[in-house]
């Protein structure tokens, strides 16, 4: 995506500069010409550029950083420090409490991706244990109710709406009653949008919004107009109390950067940005984790999070568990795909780690990605339990597989090549053994350690290489031993595994 390849540009212009033997005036300047060349190019205001840059040469005195200070680290913090700045809107978004009926109504220019973020907004909090529900108050666009039933129905989420009734007043204050009565806590209601910012839209979005009271009004609005979005968000906040904004279509244009920190300058709080039609592109926008990762620094509190998210609590030992006791199955195996898909885009999960960028995952192999994952799982379906939990391959005979093959629709030599898959990933994560599994209040750093060794026996070397070597890894994992929470560090144990069996099924480079 687009921000991939705006942080891919800064993070390789501050590695240029730290491959200078000595970082003088000269390679600062370049560093930042570079980066400044970046920004411009997202379309972000060029009066943004220039203070950032002049800020960071105001901050970073060469002739006062003693010898021996890793010059590199200090301007990357002030390159971080500065971007906050841009993308931070100086208050925090409004947050609405889980279990209270809330209703939320969506705006938007049409074809700012409304009506889909409307459904990757439910789907997002039903995945948190909401229970939201869609009403579709959008009577202008001929289609609309149906765009919003197809993608609700495909989420299993509640929806209201009306072929007949022309009046969205009454549609949106009938489908509130109708969702609180039947208790659902997060009431989202999708307006019309219009080509333009005319009169009768912002008439029809006021009496919306004073019929269905809403506790929040989202803006939605698409990335690819970069800075000019300063003037359509200031028009949206003008005409109703706007209390946060979605940025769509992040994947497919140039101009997101700009976009980004033009709202910023509106002071409206961006809480999530669209990164592709799918209901999973969709990802909360934080200022510093989202500056943190752009610069190839990571987001472990993120990483946390999303594993958290997907893998159920009470898998997450057991997976440790088995494999310090050397029990690498196909079961295991299976759990390891469904949960990277679950994950989400996995461009996103990379990012999140340090030293990696989503610039890493082509859209391309994502997909291609995603489908062998798919299909070796269709294999797995067609297997007992018996050969799903048996560490032993030799019982896979071939009368076995070919009664797997012919199960799962696929062909003989596709089953054996998951085979060989699944030994070299048992080779490699056997060597897990011994590894000790964190117990509450043992975070010493002997244990730490230990299994920072461990976990680098299975690494892929270049993953390793990555995040900073053997030195990088240990300082991740006491990053991690010091979180507040064990499942914090077992987490990210976890997600280095899954990572890494990734990056062994799709041999990346
Ligand atoms: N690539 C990409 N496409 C998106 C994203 N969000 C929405 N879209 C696409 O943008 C198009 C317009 O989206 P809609 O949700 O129909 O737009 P809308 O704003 O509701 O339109 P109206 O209902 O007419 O106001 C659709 O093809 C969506 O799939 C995104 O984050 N990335």
């Amino acid at each position: 995506m687009v921000l991939a390849q705006l942080g891919g540009s800064i993070s390789r212009a501050l590695q240029q500069m730290s491959n200078a033997t000595i970082i003088d005036e000269k390679v600062l300047n370049e560093c930042l010409n570079e980066i400044t060349r970046a920004l411009l190019q997202a379309d972000v205001q060029f009066k943004l550029v220039r203070d950032m840059s002049t800020n960071i040469k105001k901050i970073v005195n060469l002739e006062d950083l003693a010898a021996g200070h890793n010059k590199r680290r200090i301007i990357q913090q002030a390159v971080y420090n500065e971007l906050c700045k841009i993308l931070d809107p100086g208050k925090p978004a409004f947050t609405l409490k889980k279990g209270k009926p809330s209703v939320v109504m969506f705006v938007g220019l049409q074809g700012s991706g409304k009506t889909t973020t409307c459904t990757k907004y439910a789907y997002h909090h039903q995945k948190r244990g909401w229970k939201p529900a869609l009403v579709c108050a959008d009577t202008f666009r001929a289609g609309a109710f149906d765009q919003l039933k197809q993608n609700a129905t495909k989420a299993k989420i509640p929806f209201y709406g009306s072929y007949t009734e022309s009046d969205p007043v009454k549609i949106a204050v009938d489908g509130v009653e109708t969702f609180k009565k039947e208790n659902c806590d997060l009431i989202i209601v999708d307006t019309s949008g219009r080509h333009k910012q005319e009169a009768a839209l912002f008439e029809e979005m006021r009496q919306v919004s004073v019929a269905a009271k809403p506790d929040l009004v989202i803006f939605v609005m698409d990335s690819s107009i970069g800075q000019a979005a300063f003037d359509q968000a200031q028009a949206f906040r003008q005409s109703v109390a706007v209390g946060a904004v979605i940025i769509t279509k992040m994947d497919g244009h140039a101009k997101g950067g700009g976009a980004l920190s033009a709202v910023a300058a509106t002071k409206s709080p961006i809480i999530f940005i669209g990164t592709g039609e799918h209901m999973d592109e969709f990802e909360v926008f934080d200022v510093k984790p989202f500056v943190s990762r752009l610069l190839g620094m990571g987001d472990l509190s993120g990483l946390v999070n999303k594993i958290q998210d997907v893998v159920p609590m009470d898998q997450q030992p057991e997976l440790l568990q088995k494999l310090s006791e050397g029990h690498f199955t196909l079961r295991i195996m299976y759990e390891q795909f469904q949960n990277m898909l679950k994950m989400g885009p996995l461009g996103q999960v990379f990012s999140m780690l340090p030293g990696f960028s989503a610039e890493m995952m082509p859209q391309g192999r994502e997909k291609e990605s995603q489908a062998k994952f798919k299909r070796y799982m269709t294999m797995m379906d067609s297997m007992t339990d018996e050969e799903l939990d048996s560490t032993n391959p030799k019982i896979l005979t071939e009368s076995r597989i070919m009664r797997i093959a012919r199960g799962s629709g696929r062909l003989v030599h596709e089953v054996m090549e998951m085979l060989e898959e699944y030994k070299r990933l048992a080779k490699i994560f056997s060597k897990m053994k011994g590894l000790k599994i964190p117990k509450k209040g043992d975070m010493s750093s002997l244990s730490r350690n230990m299994n920072a060794q461990n976990m680098s026996k299975v690494l892929p070397p270049q993953m390793l290489k990555q995040i900073g070597g053997m030195g990088g890894l240990q300082n991740l994992m006491k990053q991690m031993g010091s979180a507040k929470d064990m499942m914090g560090y077992s987490s990210t144990m976890e997600s280095f595994i899954s990572i890494s069996h990734y990056y062994y099924i799709m041999e990346m480079k």
